[in-house]
This record gives structure tokens, C-alpha cells and sequence, in this order.
């Protein structure tokens, strides 16, 4: 595929936007263009999934022409072909001979899906099996039928994973909460740093507590050192008559590091290579959703997301609104410069979206290489951060509205509130938020206003904003539930896929990360034996040599 760069749309819109975008008025253009908010705005319906998703895209920096030549470049870019090839099974993930493929995992539609000519829904290890297997283990626990080695129901769940095994099922536990078992205590154990299983450990009584160790290679370092911990944990608080089995799964593709865990095949729930550990919440690695929430709110959740699928798969690229979102990414990374990109939902259980989204979006584009393994000559993933609202803006949106950076950003509302309280107070107040800092970051306050104000004239620049800073809104019909939640986290996968596509770079390994964990592993050796760093640079050695003598080791 050719680099993004040599197709003629990107030269078009090179020149669109010295143009006309480069001067466009967002508030202008709303008081030309009484049809604009109709005209940039798509619905997201799925009829008996989930409520309406209202997606207004029209305080963004488009006008008729940007968005035409948008959607030429994601022809150009082949977005539909890759696409297609993406639900067909091929191996898109290019560097590592793999398929992509966790659409499969939320195929509640019945599509044919197959890797390498064989149907991945069915057989003994199919994804729907493995569904049925979380199923009926879910229920077992939930309903008390599986209990532990004293015959006391299993009440605490300790996931233990890290990156996609860690933080789908944390963000989605949480965003989920409202649906969670009442008597169910969840923790997540991530971190190497003993302090995090440590703290799990005492708020858990071994008698009552479920291991899940979560980790699609199960040979990742911090999963398997925090999972040994755990189980000596376990067979020290129980003198030895704890039943492992009763007490610990797995959640992983590799059945021979299970068993040599000691964890019985017959407890483990499966899936395949080509589920990319960021898009590994649909499957087994969801088993702490399904315990929390119940199968029938994880089938939902799955039900949400398909209808997603459905939406990405048969939409024409313009009506197509994933699509439409990965272009902005490309749009203000590479006309504008843009380095960011930032997600803030005005809902407090979606407090760990961001952090979702970050693994999300900067693993999968966080790329420099094309297709033809040539360096891209252009910006590819933008940094994405966020923080639920109404906190964020007292904290770092000084800068989104009056700083030297365009940031373009995502509010997230859900028209109905989980809680009302207080007379919805705390929902109408919360929306109220949500509207005025998308329309302050649009219109800004001008020096006549200020002066209108009565602000005296030294404070009129610090206190002006320039105002036109593009959002996007999303606005959820009803409350967010689980299926609308499936939907809106694979808006976000396909907006990153499409921007990937354009990028032409493969959205789907990693490589990036194995680096640090290499020298993390030699350095380890060298902490237990004699010397002080030597071999490493200056300052590496240095600060070896330091911590051998202040923690003396
Ligand atoms: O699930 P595993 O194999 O333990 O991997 C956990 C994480 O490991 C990281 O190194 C990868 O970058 C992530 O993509 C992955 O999710």
C-alpha cells in the first residue's frame, strides 16, 4: 500500500487547508449554516441492542468539501478493502502472520468467520464453547454451586494480569458497576511492584477468594511472578489444605504454561493468537465481567459491540461514523499538527476510559514503520489522555481552553444517570458541563465582551479565549448499559483502525515494548550478583550502583 502522504486526496487536502481550513471558524460557520449541526451529526441506532448513540461531529473543523475529501483519502487509503479483510480472517497483522479477529468474539450476528478455511465460532475450542464454558463457570460461582476448599462461596475475585489482560476487565468492571453483584469484591493485581498484590492479599481471605490469572501468553513477567505470589499466598494461609483448582483459572492461549502452573486444563478458558491483547476483553480474559456483571449483561455487552461491528462493516464510509471519527485523528495529527487527543466522559464510572483508550489507541498507532518497512514521512498516533468530567476541568482543561496546543477533544454524556439523585440534580448539573465546555471551547470570549464586562484593560489578555477548539460530542441515549458500552469502546477500536489504515502501518503488534523488558530481565541478574553497573552507560551504571548501596542489596 502507498505510504498515506503520495495519495493525491492527502495533496488536495493539503491544499484545503492552507485554503480554507487553515481560517475556518467553527462559530462562523454555525451562524452561516443553519443545518450544520444535522449535517455533521450521526445516529448510531441498533434496534433491540442498545439505546440511540448521537454522535455530533460538527464542531469539528469540517465543511462539506473537508469531509469529501476525507472520504477520498480513506478510499485511496484502501479502508474498505481492509476492512473486508479484516472480517474475512486474513492475516493483516502483517509483522506477526496473524489474523485479526476479535469481531469474531462478539459475532452474536451468526456471520461465517473463519481463520485459515475453519470456522472459529464452533468446534470444542470455538470462541462460542469457550462462551459457554464462562457461561456456566459464572453462574456456578454467582449462584454459590462452586464454592471453595471449606465449602464457603467464592466472593472475592483477584484478576491477575497486566496491559490488555488488566485494563478491558478493570475499566469495564467499573464502568459497570451499577450491575456488579452486591456481594462480589473485585481487586486487580497489575503492577510488578509487590505493593499491589500485597494490598490485594490482606483485603482477601483465602477461603472466599477466585484467582484469575489473566494473560494471553501466560509467560508475561509480572503475571506469572504475581500468580506464583498468590498461589504460595494461598497454600501458606491454608496449611496446605487449600485446593488450587477450587481457588485458581486461567485465562490464556498457552495450555502448557497452565498445566506447568499447575492450574488443570479443565479450568482454563481459552482463545486464540489472533486476538491482540487490547482487544482481549471479549474474550476469556472478560471472565471477571461475566462473574461481576452476569452472563446475560457480558452477552449484552457482546451484543453492543456486534451491532458496532455491524455498523463499521456495511456503512458507506461518509454515514460510517468510526470512520468518520479516525479521520479527524488524521485530519488534525497531520494538517494541524495536532499531538493529542483527548477523551473526557462526563460519567464517573467510566473513570478508567482513558486509561483503556490510551493502551488502545497508542499500542495500535503508536507506529513510525509502513507498510513497505520505509519510516512514514508524516504523524501517525496522537498521544490520547483523559479524565472523567467534571474533574478534569479543574485540573488541566486551563490549557485545552487558553494554552498554545490544539487539542481536539471527545465528551462522552449519557442522557440518563444510574443515580438521580438528589432529583437528578447531579445528572442536570453534570450535562450542563458537558454542553458549556463544548460551546466555550467553540466561541471563546472575545475582548469586547470582556470589555462589555467591565475587565480592565491589562487583565483582557489573560483572561481572552480564542475560542475555536473542536470537539466531538457523544451523546447516549438512555443510561450507558452494557451493550452501549460494547458499543461505544469499538467505536473507538475501528476509529483507530481507520486511522492505522491511512497510516498505512500495521495497527495490531507491538514490538515496541519488548526493549525495556529484555534490559529488565538482564538487570535483574545483575541486581543479585557482584558489581555496581559496570558495562552499562554512565549514568544507567550510576544509578545501579546507588540503589545496590542504599537498598543494600
Ligand atoms: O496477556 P499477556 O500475554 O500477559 O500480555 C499482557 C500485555 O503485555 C504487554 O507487554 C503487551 O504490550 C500488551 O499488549 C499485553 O496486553
Amino acid at each position: 500500500m502507498a505510504p498515506a502522504n503520495t495519495l493525491p486526496a492527502w495533496s488536495e487536502l493539503q491544499a484545503h487547508r492552507d485554503d480554507v481550513a487553515k481560517n475556518f471558524v467553527l462559530k462562523e460557520a454555525f451562524a452561516s449554516d443553519a443545518d450544520r449541526f444535522g449535517r455533521f451529526s450521526r445516529t448510531f441506532k441498533a434496534a433491540g441492542v442498545s439505546a440511540d448513540i448521537l454522535f455530533d461531529f460538527s464542531k469539528n473543523f469540517l465543511t462539506n468539501e473537508t469531509l469529501d475529501l476525507l472520504v477520498k483519502l480513506a478510499e485511496q487509503a484502501g479502508v474498505e478493502r481492509k476492512r473486508d479483510a479484516m472480517f474475512r480472517g486474513d492475516k493483516i497483522n502483517f509483522t506477526e502472520n496473524r489474523a485479526v479477529y476479535h469481531t469474531a468474539l462478539r459475532n452474536v450476528g451468526g456471520w461465517d468467520m473463519k481463520v485459515d478455511g475453519q470456522d472459529v465460532m464452533s468446534g470444542p475450542n470455538g470462541v462460542n464453547s469457550v462462551l459457554e464454558h464462562m457461561k456456566e463457570f459464572s453462574e456456578k460461582v454467582r449462584s454459590g454451586e462452586w464454592t471453595g476448599f471449606s465449602g464457603k462461596k467464592l466472593t472475592n475475585i483477584v484478576n491477575v494480569g497486566i496491559g490488555g489482560s488488566d485494563l478491558g476487565p478493570v475499566m469495564v468492571t467499573e464502568a459497570l458497576k451499577h450491575y456488579g453483584a452486591p456481594d462480589m469484591t473485585l481487586h486487580f493485581v497489575s503492577n510488578i511492584d509487590g505493593t499491589h498484590m500485597a494490598e490485594a492479599l490482606k483485603a482477601s481471605d483465602p477461603e472466599t477468594t477466585l484467582f484469575l490469572i489473566a494473560s494471553k501468553t501466560f509467560t508475561t513477567a509480572e503475571t506469572t511472578t504475581n500468580a506464583n505470589t498468590a498461589k504460595s499466598w494461598f497454600l501458606e494461609k491454608t496449611g496446605g489444605k487449600g485446593d488450587v483448582a477450587k481457588h485458581f483459572v486461567a485465562l490464556s492461549t498457552n495450555e502448557a504454561e497452565v498445566t506447568k502452573f499447575g492450574i488443570d486444563s479443565a479450568n482454563m478458558f481459552g482463545f486464540e493468537s489472533w486476538v491482540g491483547g487490547r482487544y482481549s476483553v471479549w474474550s476469556a480474559i472478560g471472565l471477571s465481567v461475566a462473574l461481576y456483571v452476569g452472563y446475560d449483561n457480558f452477552y449484552k455487552f457482546l451484543s453492543g459491540a456486534h451491532a458496532m461491528d455491524k455498523h463499521f462493516r456495511e456503512t458507506p464510509l461518509k454515514e460510517n461514523i468510526p470512520v468518520l471519527g479516525g479521520l479527524l485523528g488524521v485530519w488534525y495529527s497531520d494538517f494541524f499538527q495536532a499531538q493529542t487527543h483527548l477523551v473526557a466522559p462526563f460519567d464517573q464510572y467510566l473513570h478508567r476510559f482513558a486509561a483503556y483508550l490510551q493502551q488502545l489507541s497508542m499500542e495500535s498507532n503508536g507506529k513510525a514503520i509502513t507498510s513497505d518497512g520505509s519510516t512514514a514521512k508524516y504523524t501517525t498516533g496522537a498521544i490520547l489522555f483523559g479524565e472523567p468530567c467534571t474533574n478534569a476541568q479543574h485540573s488541566f482543561f486551563q490549557l485545552v481552553h487558553q494554552g498554545t496546543k490544539l487539542i481536539p477533544a471527545d465528551f462522552i454524556l449519557a442522557a440518563k444517570s444510574h443515580n438521580p439523585i438528589h432529583d437528578n440534580l447531579h445528572q442536570k448539573m453534570l450535562a450542563s458541563n458537558y454542553f458549556a465546555q463544548a460551546e466555550a471551547l467553540m466561541v471563546g470570549k472575545t475582548d469586547d465582551q470582556l470589555r462589555a464586562e467591565g475587565t480592565p484593560e491589562d487583565l483582557i489578555p489573560h483572561k481572552r479565549f480564542l475560542g475555536n477548539r473542536p470537539t466531538t460530542s457523544i451523546l447516549v441515549g438512555d443510561v450507558i448499559g452494557p451493550a452501549e458500552l460494547g458499543a461505544l469502546i469499538v467505536y473507538y477500536e475501528h476509529l483507530t483502525f481507520v486511522e492505522g489504515a491511512i497510516w498505512d502501518i500495521n495497527s495490531f503488534d507491538q514490538w515496541g515494548v519488548e526493549l525495556g523488558k529484555v534490559l529488565a530481565k538482564k538487570i535483574l541478574k545483575e541486581l543479585d550478583e557482584p558489581g555496581n553497573g559496570e558495562g552499562h552507560d554512565a549514568s544507567t551504571g550510576g544509578l545501579i550502583g546507588a540503589f545496590k548501596q542504599f537498598a543494600k542489596i
